[in-house]
């Protein structure tokens, strides 16, 4: 875990075949834990595109990505897929079981995450019966309940209220001061000032490098 990053080297990416209308490129930064990395950008710019690249699902056409020793990956979609009549705790308790726990302390273990993400009241409930964003947190817990080493997350906080996207903001910064790597892509302000470096994709579209920032607590960023 000491050695864990995820190194980003003149990464460019076009869905164009002819590789001149490049989403972004020249990117060039190494993603660390204890680090929540906002990713920003106008639709269209290439987020969710950069997220699969993070992941190892995308090849970049240009430059190269390192992940190095980041354990296991866990994608929050912003619509996520989860087994339909399978029970909310199910879903977070399978991942303790898959490490050698007793369903019993697994189901004590997920229970205190359910609660931690304000779902506690909807444990027993089917997936098929959540909302949007009570299917994210789901996905959220799961992922810590998963001990995932690289986390990547689209759009956390869209659709939720004020007090339950700082309850998500404040355990995706707990998550990466466990020793994960959190990027999230992002167009809430609130989830981009709760964020501790910011990549804009904006600074990427031309020639020039450009580089990460870090982002004072209260919205002001900072080189
Ligand atoms: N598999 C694909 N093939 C072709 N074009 C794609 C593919 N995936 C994405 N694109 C295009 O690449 C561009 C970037 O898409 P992406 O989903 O990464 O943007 P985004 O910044 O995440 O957008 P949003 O904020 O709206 O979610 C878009 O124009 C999209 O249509």
């Amino acid at each position: 875990m000491v050695d864990r990053k995820v190194i980003l080297t003149d990464v460019g990416h076009s869905f164009d075949r002819t590789g001149e209308d490049m989403l972004f490129r020249h990117l060039t930064m190494t993603l660390l834990p204890k680090h929540v990395y906002a990713l920003t950008g106008p639709s269209g710019s290439g987020k969710s595109t950069l997220l699969s690249i993070i992941a190892g699902w995308v090849t970049p056409v240009a430059g190269s990505v390192e992940r190095i020793d980041c354990g296991r990956v866990c994608w929050v979609l912003q619509n996520p897929h989860g087994v339909a009549r399978r029970s909310a705790i199910d879903h977070v308790a399978l991942p303790f079981i898959a490490r050698g726990e007793r369903r019993r302390t697994a189901e004590t273990h997920a229970m205190e995450l359910l609660e931690a993400f304000g779902l506690s009241s909807l444990a027993r409930k089917p997936f098929r019966d959540l909302s949007g964003g009570e299917a994210q947190r789901l996905m959220l817990a799961r992922g810590v309940a998963s001990h995932a080493g690289l986390l990547l997350v689209d759009e956390p906080t869209a659709q939720l209220d004020l007090n339950t996207a700082a309850t998500v903001n404040e355990h995706l910064h707990n998550l990466s001061m466990s020793g994960a790597i959190v990027v999230v892509a992002t167009h809430d302000p609130r989830t981009r000032d709760a964020c501790t470096d910011l990549i804009d994709l904006r600074d990427w579209q031309n020639d020039e490098p450009a580089h990460a920032t870090s982002i004072e607590r209260g919205g002001e960023h900072h080189e």
